[in-house]
């Protein structure tokens, strides 16, 4: 897969779908990295070319020290964009990658055709919460908080049902960076967009699940209730609605951008 170097690092990205469609861009959440999105790519590449990129310090781009700020992490997706020549994109985001896309849609409108803002939160606490995981990440490795993360991804049945879906989301998690893990849990704990997203002007829609822990429904219809004209749609799942509810959400997403 491609690599290119912008805004002090290296970043892992691809391309899928036909050249001369509009561009998608998927921006994966914390501890995951582009193949999270594998459920969506055979019908999102029948009406868009895909982009998809792992973000800072995930996958297979580097993990620079941290604390990584989302801002930085918005600012790098500017980068990507302005690198590759594209002026204008639809983004769509899950949880930290939807934060990425609140603070584009807040701070670089213009670059955006729609958005779409999944399993995400404009403030995402406790900070206490975000300071135990840095602290045991540190001590002992992705492995010290896998189990639970996992539990706040996926519901117990979906877990019990799909360990084909789970086992390549949760190898993931356990490969991952812990120093570029930490650095991006260091992000969104001390995110707060509340305000922020009023100013929103793209067409947006938001994606909850309705068994989601870590943001759950109220985070997503604060986001409708604050983004002018945002629709909103709740999906019958945890935290990667994406993968748990992967046909609904699709059909969700393509309904959105084509509207
Ligand atoms: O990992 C979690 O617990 C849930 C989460 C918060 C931000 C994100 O991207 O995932």
């Amino acid at each position: 897969m491609p690599s290119i170097d912008i805004a002090g690092s290296t970043f892992n990205y691809r391309f899928d779908g036909p050249s001369g469609a509009s561009v998608l861009v998927l921006s994966n959440s914390l501890g995951t990295d582009l193949t999270m999105w594998e459920p969506q790519m055979p019908a999102f590449t029948r009406h868009f070319r895909v982009l998809r990129y792992d973000t800072r310090g995930h996958g297979a781009s580097a993990a620079t020290p941290g604390p990584y700020r989302i801002a930085q992490l918005g600012a790098d997706v500017l980068a990507l964009l302005d690198a590759l020549g594209l002026d204008r994109v639809h983004f769509c985001g899950l949880s930290m990658g939807g934060m990425i896309g609140q603070w584009l849609g807040v701070n670089a409108g213009a670059r955006l055709g729609r958005l779409v803002l999944c399993n995400t939160a404009a403030l995402i606490g406790p900070a206490e919460l975000w300071d135990k995981r840095i602290a045991a990440v540190e001590a002992g490795g992705m492995a010290a908080i896998t189990d639970g993360v996992i539990a706040r991804w996926f519901t117990d049945a979906f877990v019990a049902g799909h360990p084909e879906a789970v086992a390549p989301v949760r190898a993931v998690l356990e490969a991952t960076d812990p120093a570029g893990y930490t650095a991006a849990c260091a992000a969104v704990r001390d995110m707060d967009q509340r305000a922020a997203v009023a100013a929103i002007t793209v067409p947006t829609l938001v994606i909850a699940g309705t068994h989601d822990l870590a943001t759950p429904p109220a985070d997503g219809r604060f986001l409708a209730g604050a983004i002018p004209g945002a629709r909103y749609l709740e999906l019958p799942a945890a935290h990667l609605s994406n993968i748990e509810d992967a046909d609904a959400f699709t059909a969700g997403v393509l309904d959105f951008l084509a509207a």
